[in-house]
């Protein structure tokens, strides 16, 4: 592969997603790699955003019924919008929540101890508040997360082995709960054979999709996930905050939600205000209160991009891109100390690129101050996502090549080696 820039635009030229970077909000002199955090505001979303505010200054009450997108409906045709990103029918998703609030809700609904069956099963890499979300259900069923979460050992610090995760679904466990794509190292887990393999232990499982939803492809009724969460702020591109989102299986349709409120109800008898609940038939059921309709409207625009571009496209250039980078990596930054500590395999790496360098948290600093936008993740780690809708490989051959003169004059050495608040 080439070092030279000229290469990195023939890449350029060939992609075939190039113009959706121009309906997004990028400043000239700043390259953003945090997509994985926060994707970056696009003229569309912007735009669906000032529609709903539209049918608020015409409509008043009315606008949840009436304007181009009458509210009371909006949350289910996001759902249907969302669908096909997670491999679902349409009714099985249903923007709402956010995506700790989404997992109380259906931990609420789906864990369900009985006889020797009374733990759930996680892992140890997993983003915290899935963590906290998880033994508080536990204590509000009375049972002690010491005993009764199981988490997962990592081998390496980064990954999870399938036979691991296999292992320890033993019969006291009732409920699985994973990421897809692990926040820090980006590995995918291989979600449809730890599904099979729960299921052949009478076990139910649920994915966290926060770092793969719109970075790679998901096919969770085929693979008869029981339910998913994730939000749409990251690769969704929804803005800070966006409403999260959940899928439900079909087979569960009809079930009662854990955590019931009046936006659970069929839509027909939401306004009998009956006291006893009828639930809507499908993922619907899982809303509890009013929708966030100012921070759901973004999505309109967002995933519309989606709905046009197509996940195969996005995660084939996201491929291409992550490749890319490590390979600049490893020719430009291998005397700096740094490890690629990602996987590699196609089959299980996500959507950004991780590093690790003992000197983590100021090299951020530095790229930061050079306009380079990364994260950086306790204790060591940087990640790097160079996003398909709008990142293009010459930025990442720019980015390395900062991050290369930032080793080389060893200006990172100005900054603190402390994380910031955020980061
Ligand atoms: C895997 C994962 N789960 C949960 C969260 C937190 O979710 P929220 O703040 O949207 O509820 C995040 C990121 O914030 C995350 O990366
Ligand atoms: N919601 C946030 C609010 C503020 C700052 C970061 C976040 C993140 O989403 C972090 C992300 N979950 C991560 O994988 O690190």
């Amino acid at each position: 592969m080439s070092t030279d820039i000229t290469y990195a635009q023939e890449l350029d030229k060939e992609d075939e997603l190039n113009e959706f970077r121009h309906e997004f909000y990028q400043s000239p002199e700043r390259l953003y790699f945090d997509g994985n955090s926060l994707g970056l505001l696009s003229k569309r979303a912007e735009q669906a955003v000032n529609t709903i505010m539209e049918s608020w200054k015409q409509y008043g009450i009315d606008g949840w019924t009436e304007g181009e997108h009458p509210w009371f409906y909006l949350s289910e045709k996001l759902g249907r919008m969302s669908a096909h990103l997670v491999g679902a029918q349409p009714k099985e998703v249903i923007i709402t929540g956010s995506t700790t609030t989404n997992l109380h809700q259906l931990t609420a609904s789906f864990f369900q101890p009985n006889g020797k069956k009374t733990k759930i099963l996680a892992d140890e890499l997993n983003f915290p508040s899935d963590i906290y979300a998880l033994k508080s259900q536990l204590q509000l069923k009375g049972l002690h997360p010491e005993e009764h979460l199981i988490q997962v050992k990592s081998r390496n610090g980064h990954t999870l082995e399938t036979s691991d995760i296999i292992e320890a679904m033993t019969d006291e466990i009732a409920l699985v709960v994973l990421p897809g794509v692990l926040y820090r190292s980006g590995q995918i887990l291989d979600m449809k054979t730890i599904t099979k393999e729960a299921h052949k232990r009478g076990i139910i499982i649920g994915f966290d999709l926060c770092h793969s939803i719109g970075s790679i492809p998901h096919q969770l009724n085929d693979w008869d996930v029981d339910f998913a969460f994730w939000c749409t702020y990251k690769h969704l591109n929804g803005g800070p905050g966006s409403v999260g989102g959940l899928f439900v299986h079909q087979k569960h349709f009809g079930n009662h939600p854990g955590l019931a409120g009046w936006f659970s109800s069929n839509k027909e008898k939401q306004f009998d205000m009956e006291h006893s609940l009828t639930a809507a038939s499908d993922a619907g059921a899982y809303q509890i209160g009013t929708p966030h309709l100012l921070s759901a409207a973004p999505l309109l625009g967002s995933l519309s991009m989606f709905e046009e571009a197509g996940i195969g496209k996005i995660r084939k250039k996201s491929l291409l891109l992550t490749e890319y980078l490590m390979n600049l990596i490893d020719t430009e930054l291998i005397d700096h100390g740094f490890t690629i500590a990602n996987p590699r395999d196609q089959a299980i790496r996500g959507g950004h690129v991780y590093l690790e360098h003992p000197e983590a948290a100021r090299i951020c600093k530095a790229l930061k101050a050079n306009r380079v936008i990364p994260d950086f993740r306790n204790p060591n780690g940087i990640r790097l996502a160079p996003v398909a809708l709008y990142n293009t490989f010459e930025e990442v051959w720019k980015m390395v090549n900062i991050l290369k003169s930032i080793m080389e004059n060893q200006s990172y050495k100005h900054f603190e080696n402390k994380r910031g608040v955020i980061a």
